[in-house]
């Protein structure tokens, strides 16, 4: 599916904070499709440049443009923090929530719901309240609750540090399903197999600046700037 939503583009985008810039400038188009990885070690401006990418950061120079006016862009993002966040209601309540809010009628929003309680294995808790999950549950129902709406571009920070290997899994099949039905993805990760496993492209991002954009698996077979190649090696990066 292409997305009338791409391509989005990055001009001379930087953010400061505390008189430090910690991104940019970043010059950038992010194209129709794909599943774009963007890697980089703690404190490289992963978290930044998503949420400059989503509106939620103050840029102090450059503009971010979608192919679709800004408001119709808002809409049809979905944005996964690294720390789920749950409303203190049940997991149908939160399953619902985006749904809810744009006014879909009760029937409809309860068969999504139920619908994507099975595909997130949690059809028993369905009624217990959202906060009691465990770490991996939760992060599903984050995931889940983004995709309910079927957006056009799903941005996601670090969805699975933390979690146990089977929460990994279910949540990697969950991405890989949404890619292939469509959904253009840009997700942060430290994780190098998950980039691997999971990348049509890769962004390097290290001290706030993109040192390495391409196609994987290209970009992990021949690596074109020393910062990845040691990233790659897993040197540590200062
Ligand atoms: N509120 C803040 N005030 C000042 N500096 C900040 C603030 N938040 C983040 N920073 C700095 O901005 C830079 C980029 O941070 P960011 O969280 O975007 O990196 P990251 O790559 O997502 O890191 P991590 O992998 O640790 O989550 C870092 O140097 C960080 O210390």
């Amino acid at each position: 599916m292409v997305t009338p939503l791409m391509p989005a583009h990055m001009r001379d985008v930087t953010v400061t904070r505390q008189g430090k810039q910690v991104l940019g400038p970043v010059d950038l188009t992010l194209g129709q499709s794909g599943f774009t990885i963007l890697l980089g070690p703690n404190g490289a401006g992963k978290t930044t440049f998503l949420k400059a990418l989503h509106g939620l950061e103050r840029l102090s120079t450059g503009s971010v443009t979608w192919s679709a006016p800004d408001d119709v862009a808002r809409m049809k993002q979905a944005y996964v923090f690294q720390s789920p966040v749950m409303l203190r209601r049940s997991v149908r309540a939160n399953l619902g929530y985006p749904l809810a809010i744009l006014g879909q009628p009760k029937a409809q929003v309860n068969d999504a719901v139920e619908a994507w309680a099975t595909r997130i294995g949690l059809t028993a808790a369905l009624d217990r309240p959202a906060t009691g999950l465990s770490g991996g549950e939760k992060q599903k129902l984050a995931l889940a609750r983004a995709l309910i709406r079927d957006p056009e571009i799903l941005l996601l920070d670090e969805p699975c540090s933390n979690l146990d290997g089977r929460s990994v899994k279910d949540i990697e099949a969950l991405l890989t399903a949404a890619h292939q039905a469509g959904t253009r993805i840009v997700m942060a990760t430290h994780d190098l197999g998950q980039a691997r496993r999971l990348a049509t492209e890769i962004l390097f991002l290290f001290k706030g600046h993109i040192h390495e954009a391409g196609p994987a698996p290209d970009a992990f077979d021949a690596p074109q700037t020393p910062e990845f190649k040691s990233f790659l090696n897993g040197d540590i990066l200062i």
